[in-house]
């Protein structure tokens, strides 16, 4: 089975194939809305004997180990997903143009009701550094569609999808024994709930809008910054990484709860894809890594050391641009797709809007971007340029509930990723506390007491979940250093007046005086923070040394060290100064 991804809609005028569209614009856009959802629902009903149903291809991805389309492993990793590896960005771009593909079997009627609609609709992607929750027509139980009988409400295939029966009794996920009350649900959940017995996508949207300002400073700095393609595409727990950005995601819609129990599909890899939020959170992936791409025309994949390796590849190969991507045959033969002849998103029938052929050359293409993604990404805000002072400056506040919800579309209101300064706070954990397990949550102010609230709390900054690469039940033993960026707290502090202004001997106080940090073991008991321990902060910032030019990145300088967040500000203060 050739997987060529959709194969109409090419426009021989401007030589372009479709673009996928952002879901909030699809949503608007008749019939090709209406089509996508009923093929999508047509999908997901495909009997599970079929290779093609979206039983089927969930599967590829993780357990259960079996061969698709012809193609056998004999190692031991979890499915055929790349993941930890220079070529997970490249894996995932033949596996979401095969979904797309498929996903375009519409009802014979309708395709040919809406030809023009049909050719070109591409899947959409959900842009989750700017639509900090789930999209609304990702959770709701129905959807009013047009259908070939007229409007109708139809279950909604984005909310969910139920396994098939037989497959479940089956012991489906037999080689799992983690998470076993996700294993047994017959259909998938996001935030799962044991006393409701329900699946919480309010809460899913709320640990996604907490952690949004984060994700909107690293895909930004993932764009802007990052150079090198092995330093974009490899997993590495103390750099910004494409693959650490997508994982926080995944975690955010699925849960992860004190520490290490997944509480939804999307956080267990093996069994990921089978939440229909997968695609269009892989679509938004693909995409910056295309967008990366076109600021990076000459960089690509590196011969790079694949340590763990998957259900195809064994650990400890060398993934190269030549290494197959296992199971996606390139053509009727048994050649596979390959990072190679993955690397332009036309060759699968599609591209993205920010990247529609205009007939520029690469260097042009990459300005272009450029600006869009600054446009995106990082408007120019409200203040700050030079540390606006505050008329009513605030003294006694309640932390916690002033810098509350300072999430994604309040940074880029006030500009956060223009701020000629930048500020992190470094988390350092030593192999004894990672190999355990351990999260750490920053706050501004007090938490709440209860710890299944913290990674969804109003004043919480950042967050570092404790790393499962490719089984979810072994965590990293190596010693971890996460700089998790706050300028978004800083700007917000300045804004509602609680700090004055954005020099560092303002801030410095400031975070030291009001960031509190826990840190949850894997049972879910609270641990100590401090150097005993082997969990510690840090401040940390860094300047703009170019001067910024409308039409270019800027450049920062190096980090400088503020000294650490003290121990003992974590668990005895008073939530009111
Ligand atoms: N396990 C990853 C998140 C993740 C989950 C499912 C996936 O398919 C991929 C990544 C982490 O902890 O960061």
């Amino acid at each position: 089975f050739a997987v060529t991804g959709a194969t109409t809609g090419f426009d021989s005028t401007s030589k372009s194939w479709p673009a996928r569209q952002n879901i909030n614009d699809l949503v608007n856009s008749t019939p090709s809305w209406d089509l996508y959802i009923l093929a999508l629902q047509r999908f997901q009903n495909t009997s599970a004997s079929d290779p093609l149903s979206y039983f089927q291809v969930a599967s590829i991805h993780g357990y259960p180990n079996r061969p698709w389309d012809g193609v056998d492993g004999a190692s031991s990793g979890a499915g055929f997903c790349m993941h930890s590896s220079v070529l997970f960005p490249l894996w995932h771009r033949p596996y979401v143009a095969l979904y797309e593909a498929i996903a375009a079997g519409y009802p014979p009627q309708l395709r040919e009701l809406y030809q023009e609609a049909a050719s070109t609709l591409r899947i959409p992607y959900w842009d989750w550094a700017i639509t900090t929750g789930l999209p609304y027509v990702m959770t709701a139980a129905t959807l009013s569609i047009n259908t070939p009988d007229g409007q109708r409400n139809i279950t909604n295939p984005l909310l969910q999808y139920t396994f098939p029966m037989d497959m479940l009794a089956n012991d489906y996920f037999e080689p799992m024994s983690s998470a076993p009350n996700i294993l047994q649900q017959s259909n998938t959940v996001r935030h799962y709930d044991p006393v409701t017995g329900q699946s919480n996508e309010a809460a899913a949207s709320s640990t996604l809008q907490a952690s949004s300002a984060v994700r909107l400073s690293r895909v930004y700095k993932l764009l802007s910054e990052v150079g090198n393609y092995t330093t974009f595409s490899l997993w590495q727990c103390n750099s910004t990484n494409i693959e650490g950005v997508h994982g926080d995601v995944h975690n955010g819609v699925g849960g992860v709860i004190n520490g290490d129990t997944a509480t939804g599909h999307m956080t267990i890899i093996p069994i990921s894809a089978f939440d229909p939020a997968f695609w269009l959170h892989h679509a938004n992936v693909d995409r910056l890594v295309a967008l990366w791409q076109a600021l990076h025309p000459d960089e690509y994949v590196q011969p790079t050391l694949n340590e763990g390796g998957t259900y195809y590849l064994p650990g400890g190969s060398i993934d190269t641009q030549d290494t197959p991507l296992a199971p996606f045959h390139w053509d009727n033969t048994t050649t596979m797709w390959t990072a190679a002849t993955a690397r332009d998103t036309n060759a699968l029938g599609y591209t993205y809007p920010e990247l529609l052929n205009t007939g520029a050359s690469p260097s042009e293409l990459k300005d272009i971007v450029t600006q869009k993604v600054m446009d995106l990404y990082a408007p120019s805000g409200t203040v700050f340029t030079n540390g606006t002072h505050h008329d009513r400056f605030r003294r006694n506040t309640n932390i916690a509930q002033a810098m509350s919800y300072v999430h994604a579309d309040t940074a880029l209101q006030l500009g956060v990723n223009n701020m000629d300064s930048q500020w992190y706070l470094r988390v350092s954990i030593d192999a004894v506390a990672a190999e355990n397990g351990t999260a750490v949550y920053l706050f501004a102010g007090q938490p709440v007491p209860d710890t299944n609230m913290w990674p969804a709390a109003s004043n919480l900054i950042g967050l570092h979940n404790p790393y499962f690469a490719n089984s979810a039940s072994e965590p990293s033993t190596l010693s971890q250093q996460i700089d998790i960026p706050c300028s978004h707290t800083i700007a917000a502090a300045v804004d509602r007046g609680i700090l004055a202004k954005l020099a560092p001997e303002n801030v410095v106080p400031f975070l030291k005086e009001n960031v509190v940090v826990r840190a949850v073991g894997p049972k879910g008991s609270q641990l100590e923070v401090g150097s005993a321990s082997g969990i510690q902060v840090s401040v940390l910032s860094r300047y703009i040394v170019s001067e910024t030019s409308l039409s270019e990145f800027p450049v920062y300088g190096t980090l400088e060290e503020h000294g650490s967040i003290a121990a003992e500000s974590c668990c005895n203060r008073d939530a009111v100064l």
